[in-house]
């Protein structure tokens, strides 16, 4: 456990934000479906990426890695693959979206993983394998560890839209592959679509066609496709740009490279979240339910916005690496924002400064230290963050690049 003592300072800079950790994870796995060789650029080793890279070998394609390119010679259509295990540490992409591939491969299949990850939901893939007679066993244990086996078949998936977009990408990126047409029909609205539009669109570059109504009620699938192999380069991250974006908002000179002003990843919405906050309001709405993963750091910028800021709609925030909705309370809270929990909204009334001078707990959760961190510039006093190795799970060199722009942390023994 690394605990950082971080000196309030403004931060002065230029960041170049790391590669969109969403596209990453799909175009390794896209590459690594395909016949032939793909190169894929600007890939940053996170941890979540090292599982679904270690996921794809295990399934057969060959990865190699040369600075930020991964070349990757796919596994193509003659899959036969036997037993594997494959160690998902905390991703929850990494573990949606490899269960349903694994069942394209012979023998069986072990999740592993740390964290809270065995506790996330995984229930829509258990349904779907007690509905087909699947071997779907779970062991006993609060950790993930789960082993599957058998070929999921063609034909009519019903899926709710509401517990993880995850679960819908996964399925879009194996029935493609299996010997039959397969559509899924959503049973409620569709929640962080922007992730699925990032799953079309990489699916689309690797060959593989997907027919959608405009309301993403229904995917249409064609079986028996194949992924093609492509060089790929991977965009910049808006969920981590935001960090550096709400920094610039809260008065550090901070400029951000490396984002696509097109981009269709949901989190871009940051950009309108922060000009809204910046403007003169007695009371706005934000709502996070399209854009789970800046809310921490949308909330604390709000903390510090003029005004009331009711953030709405954010069940999810319970069910990733933390309780998001509790941790970012307790923690802006305890550095002295306004903040309370009301069902599953975060309502927020703006102060001026935060005092700081405060021991707080990154929950073990790589957004909350993130978050701390750019909280540190707007406080009075010196804060303490515990546990802040967690950021390589999406952002391996965060606090080097924190230190770059003037941010001054020290390790700190809590002796
Ligand atoms: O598909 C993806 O790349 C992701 C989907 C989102 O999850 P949910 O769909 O569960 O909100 C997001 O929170 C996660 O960090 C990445
Ligand atoms: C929730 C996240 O990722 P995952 O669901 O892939 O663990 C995240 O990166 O904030």
């Amino acid at each position: 456990m690394t605990t950082l003592k971080v000196i309030p300072k403004k931060l002065k800079g230029t960041v170049t934000v790391p590669p969109s950790k969403s596209m990453a994870h799909r175009a390794v796995i896209c590459a690594s479906l395909a016949d032939g060789r793909s190169v894929i650029s600007n890939i940053q080793l996170s941890d979540d990426i090292k599982a679904t890279i270690e996921g794809m070998r295990a399934f057969g394609a060959v990865i190699l890695h040369d600075g930020d390119t991964l070349t990757i010679d796919g596994i193509g259509t003659g899959i036969t693959r036997r037993s594997q295990e494959i160690n998902c540490n905390e991703s929850g992409s990494t573990l949606r979206f490899l269960v349903p591939l694994a069942t394209l491969f012979e023998g069986e299949t072990r999740f592993v993983g740390k964290g809270k990850l065995g506790q996330r939901p995984l229930e829509p893939y258990q349904e779907m394998f007690e509905n087909q007679s699947l071997r779907y066993e779970p062991a006993p244990t609060e950790l993930l560890d789960l082993t599957i086996e058998g070929r999921l078949k063609p034909g009519v998936y019903e899926m709710a839209g509401d517990i993880s977009s995850q679960f819908i990408t996964g399925m879009l990126l194996t029935l493609p592959m299996l010997d039959g047409e397969s559509v899924i029909k959503m049973t409620t609205h569709l929640e962080s679509k922007g992730y699925i539009d990032l799953t079309l669109t990489v699916l689309k570059e690797f060959g593989i066609e997907i027919n959608h109504d405009k309301e993403y009620k229904f995917f249409k699938i064609k079986g028996n496709q194949s992924y093609q192999a492509q060089d790929y380069k991977i965009e910049g991250d808006y969920s981590q740009a935001a960090f550096w974006l709400s920094a610039r908002t809260l008065a550090n000179e901070i400029s951000v490279e490396g984002l696509n002003d097109y981009s269709l990843q949901g989190d871009r919405e940051i950009v309108e979240i922060l000009e809204d906050l910046s403007q003169q309001a007695d009371e706005r709405v934000i709502d996070g339910a399209q854009v789970p993963d800046i809310i921490p750091v949308v909330a604390l910028v709000a903390a510090l916005s003029k005004g009331k800021t009711r953030l709405i709609n954010l069940d999810r925030l319970r069910i990733k690496e933390s309780d998001r909705l509790i941790a970012t309370q307790k923690e802006l809270a305890a550095l002295g924002a306004r903040i309370k929990v009301v069902g599953a909204d975060l309502h927020i009334e703006g102060v001026s400064i935060l005092k700081g001078g405060q021991e707080v707990w990154s929950h073990k959760d790589h957004r909350m230290a993130m978050m701390l961190a750019i909280a540190s510039t707007i406080c009075q006093e010196p804060i303490i963050i515990k546990d802040t190795e967690c950021v390589k799970k999406s952002y391996p060199d965060f606090w080097e690049v924190f230190q770059n722009v003037g941010g001054e942390i020290h390790e700190w023994n809590m002796g």
